[in-house]
C-alpha cells in the first residue's frame, strides 16, 4: 500500500484511481507453427510474478487454439509497466530441459511489442545443432470495458475453469434466433412481472436508515440516563485515558476472532503485530451528507461477512438519546461552547463504548461521526492509545448536485427531521448546520488515512491512502475502490430443478428435470422483460451444467462461468442422499448438524470455505455498474444473499433460498432493497 502523503488528487503516489474510462487492456499473445510439435508446449515467462518472475518452472503455459496456433491472453491496466518476457518450450511429458527462444528479452508496453521481432526461434538440442524451430508471433491488444471483463484477471486466475459442458464456451453470448425465441415458451409466462412478486420472508431486509442499524449505546442497557462525563479529562493534552470496562456481558466465545476468508491472515497478523494493531478503528471524517453513515454501514456489512467481529458506533445515535433528536443548527455552531461540549461528550461516550468492546474481543470498530476538527481527532487518538490502531476514513464530495441530493435524502431519512413536517424548513436548517460545520472543518492530514474523493460520481473517483499497511486495511482499501452508488439490480437464482434434486442427492453435476427445464425458459422471459430497458447486463453461472443449462435460453447477454459459483463441495458425500449420510456416516451427519457453518465435508468444503471463495464475486458484484443475473446453487446463494441482506454468519447455512424463485437485490443511493419473484409453484 505504501505511504504517501500526497495531497494532489492527480498524484499517482498512494492514490488508486479507478480511471475515467475504467477500461482494461486485454492482451492476446499467439505463436503459430505449421510444423506441428505436440511434444513441446509453448510457455511465456518473464519479469512479473504472474509469468513466473523469471523462474522457468513457473512459466505460464499457452493454450492450443488450433492445430498450429497457441494462445495466451491476459488483462493489464492500459498504463501497465513494461513487461519483460521470453517464450519458452517445455517438453510435454517430463521436467526440463526447457528451450528458451533465441535473442533479446521481449518488451511489451501498452499492449504493444517493442521492436520488430515477429518470429520466435528455438534450438531444441535433440533436433540437431543446425536445426531450428520457428514460430510466428502475433500480438493483439484491445481496451475492454470493466463490464466486458466480468471475469477479471484475478478472478480468472482464481476461479475460472473450462466448462464441463461440451460445446459451451466459457464466455459466450447467444443471440436471439430469427423470428423470436423457441415457440411455445413465450406464452407460458405472463409479462406482468408484478404478478410473480411474493412477500419477503420475515427476516428479509427493508430499507432502514443506516445509522439506526448502528450499535445501541451500552449505557442504555443499564440505565436510560447517561453517566455524566468530564470531557476535559480526555482532552488531547491529558495523559490518562479512561475506558469503561465494568459490567459488560462477557464476549461471545461462540465465534472465533475471525473466520472464513480472514482467518489465515488474522492468525498470521496475531503472530507478528503488536497487540494494539490487532484491533482496528475506522474513524469516519467529513462534513454532513457526504456518505459517512452509508459507507460505515456498508463496510461493517462487508467486514462482518468476511468473518471479522465488527461493530458500527454512530455518534449521532448517542447525541439523539442524550440531547433529543430535534436540535437546531445552532447546536452545531463551532462558537457555541455548550453545543461543543455536548457533542464532544457524546463522541467520547461512543468511543469509550467502542474501546471497551474491543478490549472484550471486538476486532474492528467503525466510528461514525463528522470528526471534522483536528482537536476532535486528537482526542480520539489519545483515547485509543495502546488499545487499537486508528485509520481515518474521510469522505469528500465536490459535486454540488450530489450534495444537494444527499441533503434532501437526509431530511427524508434522518431521525433528526422525523418530526419536522415542513420539508423546506428542514432543508434550511440542515444547510445552516452544514455551514456551521464547514467553518471549522479541517481535512485529515495526520496519521493513517484513506480519503474517498468524489466516489459518488458516475465515473468512479479517487482514493488516496497514507500510511496504510496490513491485511485488513489493504482489503478495506480494495473494497472501497470497487464500490460505487450506480443503481442497478442483481438477480440471484438457483438453477432449475436438477435430476439430482429430484432424487434427493447432493452435489453432482446432473442435468435439469422437466420442471427445471420449464423454469429455465420462464427465467429467460423474466430476464428479457426485467432487463429490457437496460443497455447492458451479464449472466453469471457456475461451471456445473445445471446452472449453464438454466442460462441457455437467455439470449443477448454475455454469459460468464465462475468456478467460485460452484456449489459447496460435498467431498466424499458428493452424490449421496442426506438419509444415506445419516445411515452410513452418522458421526459426520451429527457434526454437520451441530455446526453447519464450520463443518467441512471430508475432502470437501464448509460454508466458511464457500464464503472465502466468494469474496472475489462480491467485489466484482460491487464493481459492476450494469445488472447481473447470478445463476448458482443453494449454499452459494445463501452466502451471497447474506452479504447483501447483512445476515450474521451463523445464520447463513439456514437461510431459505427456494428453487424457481428470483431474489432481486436493488443496489442504489439509499442502500440495498430486496424483492422476490416466484415463477413456478
Ligand atoms: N462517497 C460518497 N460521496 C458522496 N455521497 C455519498 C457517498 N457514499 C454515499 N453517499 C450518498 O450520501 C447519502 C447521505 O449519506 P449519509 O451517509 O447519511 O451522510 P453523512 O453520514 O455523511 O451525513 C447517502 O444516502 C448516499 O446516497
Ligand atoms: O448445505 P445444505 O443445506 O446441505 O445445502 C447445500 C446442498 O444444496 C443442494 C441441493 O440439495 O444444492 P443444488 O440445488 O445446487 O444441487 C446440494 O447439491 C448441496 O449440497
Amino acid at each position: 500500500m505504501g505511504s504517501s502523503s500526497s495531497k494532489h488528487p492527480s498524484s499517482s503516489h498512494g492514490s488508486l484511481d479507478e480511471g475515467g474510462s475504467g477500461g482494461q487492456l486485454y492482451v492476446s499473445l499467439k505463436l503459430e507453427n505449421f510444423n506441428i510439435r505436440g511434444d513441446l508446449i509453448p510457455h511465456v515467462f518473464g519479469s512479473v510474478p504472474i509469468i513466473g518472475s523469471w523462474d522457468p518452472s513457473r512459466a505460464l503455459r499457452m493454450e492450443r487454439e488450433s492445430a498450429s496456433m497457441w494462445e495466451l491472453s491476459f488483462v493489464v491496466p492500459p498504463n501497465h509497466e513494461t513487461l519483460h518476457f521470453h517464450f519458452l518450450l517445455k517438453p510435454k511429458d517430463r521436467d526440463g530441459p526447457y528451450v528458451m527462444e533465441e535473442g533479446a528479452e521481449r518488451l511489451l508496453t501498452g499492449g504493444n511489442l517493442e521492436g520488430g521481432a515477429r518470429t520466435a526461434v528455438f534450438r531444441p538440442p535433440e533436433v540437431g545443432h543446425e536445426a531450428t524451430l520457428e514460430y510466428k508471433v502475433f500480438v493483439k491488444a484491445d481496451i475492454v470495458s470493466p463490464f466486458d471483463l466480468a471475469a477479471s484477471w484475478r478472478a480468472y486466475k482464481e476461479n475460472f475453469r473450462p466448462s464441463t459442458v461440451r460445446g459451451i464456451p466459457d464466455i459466450s453470448i447467444n443471440v436471439a434466433p430469427e423470428g423470436g425465441q423457441e415457440s411455445g415458451s413465450r406464452t407460458s409466462l405472463e409479462l406482468d412481472l408484478e404478478s410473480y412478486v411474493v412477500p419477503l420472508p420475515t427476516c428479509a431486509s427493508a430499507t432502514v436508515y443506516a445509522a439506526n442499524l448502528a450499535e445501541t449505546p451500552r449505557s442504555m442497557g443499564y440505565n436510560w440516563e447517561f453517566p455524566k462525563y468530564d470531557v476535559s479529562s480526555i482532552s488531547p493534552s491529558s495523559s490518562t485515558t479512561r475506558v469503561v470496562t465494568a459490567n459488560h456481558a462477557p464476549p461471545n466465545k461462540a465465534m472465533p476472532a475471525a473466520a472464513g476468508a480472514v482467518a489465515a491472515a488474522t492468525v498470521a497478523d496475531q503472530m507478528h503485530e503488536p497487540k494494539e494493531d490487532r484491533r482496528l478503528a475506522i474513524v469516519l471524517v467529513g462534513l454532513p451528507a457526504r456518505g459517512k453513515t452509508f459507507t460505515a454501514a456498508k463496510l461493517t456489512r462487508y467486514l462482518r461477512w468476511l468473518g471479522n467481529e465488527t461493530k458500527n458506533f454512530n455518534v449521532g445515535k448517542y447525541r439523539r438519546l442524550r440531547h433529543g433528536s430535534n436540535q437546531t443548527a445552532d447546536f452545531f455552531r463551532g462558537d457555541n461552547p455548550e453545543g461543543m461540549e455536548a457533542r464532544n461528550e457524546v463522541a467520547a461516550l461512543a468511543m469509550e463504548d467502542m474501546l471497551s468492546w474491543m478490549q472484550e474481543g471486538g476486532q474492528v470498530g467503525i466510528f461514525d461521526a463528522t470528526n471534522s476538527s483536528r482537536q476532535r481527532r486528537n482526542m480520539l487518538m489519545k483515547m485509543a492509545e495502546g488499545i487499537c490502531k486508528i485509520i481515518f476514513l474521510e469522505t469528500i464530495c465536490n459535486d454540488e448536485r450530489i450534495i444537494e441530493r444527499n441533503v434532501r435524502l437526509k431530511i427524508q431519512q434522518s431521525p433528526d427531521y422525523a418530526e419536522e413536517t415542513d420539508f423546506e424548513a428542514g432543508l434550511r436548517d440542515f444547510k445552516e448546520r452544514l455551514v456551521n460545520y464547514d467553518k471549522v472543518y479541517e481535512p485529515v492530514e495526520e496519521g493513517s488515512y484513506i480519503k474517498m474523493i468524489d466516489m459518488a460520481r458516475g465515473n468512479g473517483g479517487q482514493i488516496q491512502v497514507n500510511n496504510i499497511s496490513g491485511y485488513l486495511p489493504g482489503r478495506i482499501v480494495f473494497f472501497l475502490v470497487n464500490t460505487h452508488l450506480t443503481p442497478r439490480p442483481i438477480l440471484l437464482t438457483r438453477h432449475g430443478e436438477s435430476q439430482d434434486n429430484v432424487r434427493g442427492r447432493i452435489g453432482g453435476d446432473s442435468v435439469l428435470s422437466d420442471s427445471g427445464n420449464i423454469y429455465s425458459k420462464k427465467l429467460a422471459h423474466f430476464v428479457e422483460k426485467r432487463l429490457k430497458s437496460e443497455r447492458t447486463a451479464s449472466i453469471w453461472t457456475s461451471t456445473l451444467q445445471r446452472t449453464i443449462i438454466t442460462a441457455t435460453p437467455i439470449v443477448g447477454f454475455p454469459k460468464v462461468q465462475w468456478r467460485a459459483l460452484d456449489e459447496i463441495n460435498a467431498g466424499v458425500c458428493d452424490g449421496m442422499a442426506y438419509e444415506e449420510i445419516k445411515r452410513n456416516m452418522p458421526e459426520e451427519y451429527q457434526s454437520r448438524k451441530n455446526d453447519k457453518l464450520r463443518y467441512r465435508y471430508p475432502r470437501g468444503e464448509s460454508y466458511l470455505d464457500v464464503i472465502q471463495r466468494l469474496e472475489p464475486v462480491i467485489i466484482e458484484l460491487e464493481r459492476q455498474r450494469a445488472p447481473v443475473v447470478v445463476i448458482s446453487h443453494q449454499a452459494v446463494l445463501r452466502a451471497l444473499y447474506a452479504y447483501f441482506a447483512d445476515k450474521p454468519l451463523k445464520e447463513i447455512p439456514h437461510i431459505e433460498v427456494p428453487l424457481h424463485t428470483i431474489i432481486e437485490i436493488q443496489m442504489g443511493v439509499t442502500g440495498v432493497q430486496e424483492k422476490r419473484y416466484k415463477l413456478m409453484d
